[in-house]
């Protein structure tokens, strides 16, 4: 598809001094070593702030530090995944604050907003009885550990062959995965990051940020699936094969 520009293109533009991806994106070791101490920050406030909720209060807030938590986790993930089994790919993208921007932000944003506003003006008012909060409430828990697990594990599985950047031609340490997870399905770092997605509004609580994460999740990764798989099936002649045998697990994604 033309609109995935060559990833050669999106290096250069990404590390472009002249062109920051978003505002105080920082260039250097020393910004990736700061950003990494302030996710590293948020986590630890995020915790303290999640527990002294769940300990001293009944208050329903807990599920928004949670989720910021959950959030700066994500990120430091990404780049210490990436930086531990896929050296020389790290750098400040590696994060992954810095794709989709702004509209990432915005999301996250929205959910915090619908989050705090239902959780402190319609606390009364509840629409379902207790037991159904509480099963959502387990769910989402569920696939936010279980997503982010599935996520980080093929990231260290697919190692040198894993890039943020879906690449157009095979690279010299390029090996089509099958096995393991990949044996399970095609592409679990997607699926991890879906269901992980869907997760964080499940806790949240959140009925209109939970539809809007699943649908454009799923057009997301639906659309990228698919333009991977044009460029892996031309790198590799077994994959198509492998594609006929292994599904994506990601609903109505054969
Ligand atoms: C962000 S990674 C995502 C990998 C995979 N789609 C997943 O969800 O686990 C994208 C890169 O992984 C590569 N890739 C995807 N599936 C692969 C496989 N089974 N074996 C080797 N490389 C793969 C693609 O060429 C692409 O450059």
């Amino acid at each position: 598809m033309e609109h995935w520009p060559d990833s050669d293109a999106l290096q250069s533009a990404r590390i472009s001094p002249d062109k920051p991806y978003f505002p105080g994106q920082p260039k250097s070791l020393e910004g990736i070593a700061l950003r990494s101490f302030w996710l590293g920050i948020a986590l630890a406030l995020s915790a303290v702030a999640t527990f002294s909720t769940l300990l001293f209060s009944s208050s329903p807030l807990w599920r928004l530090p949670f989720f910021w938590g959950a959030l700066s986790t994500f990120h430091f993930l990404e780049f210490w995944t990436t930086a531990k089994y896929n050296t020389r790919q790290a750098n400040i993208d590696s994060f992954l604050l810095t794709a989709n921007w702004p509209l990432y932000a915005i999301a996250h944003a929205s959910a915090s907003i619908e989050c705090l506003l239902t959780k402190l003006l319609w606390t009364s008012r509840s629409w379902a009885p207790l037991y159904i909060g509480h099963i959502l409430l387990l769910l989402g828990l569920m696939l936010v550990f279980i997503g982010q697990l599935i996520r980080a594990t093929s990231m260290m599985q697919l190692g040198t062959s894993f890039n943020h950047i879906v690449q157009h031609k095979k690279n010299d340490d390029h090996v089509l995965m099958t096995t393991g997870i990949y044996g399970v399905m095609r592409h679990p770092s997607y699926f991890g990051f879906f269901w992980w997605g869907i997760g964080t509004q499940l806790v949240l609580g959140n009925p209109i940020c939970f539809l809007g994460y699943t649908i454009v999740l799923w057009k997301f990764f639906s659309g990228r699936i698919k333009v991977e798989e044009k460029f892996l099936a031309k790198m590799f002649d077994d994959y198509v094969e492998y594609k006929k045998r292994v599904p994506t697990r990601i609903p109505f994604i054969p």
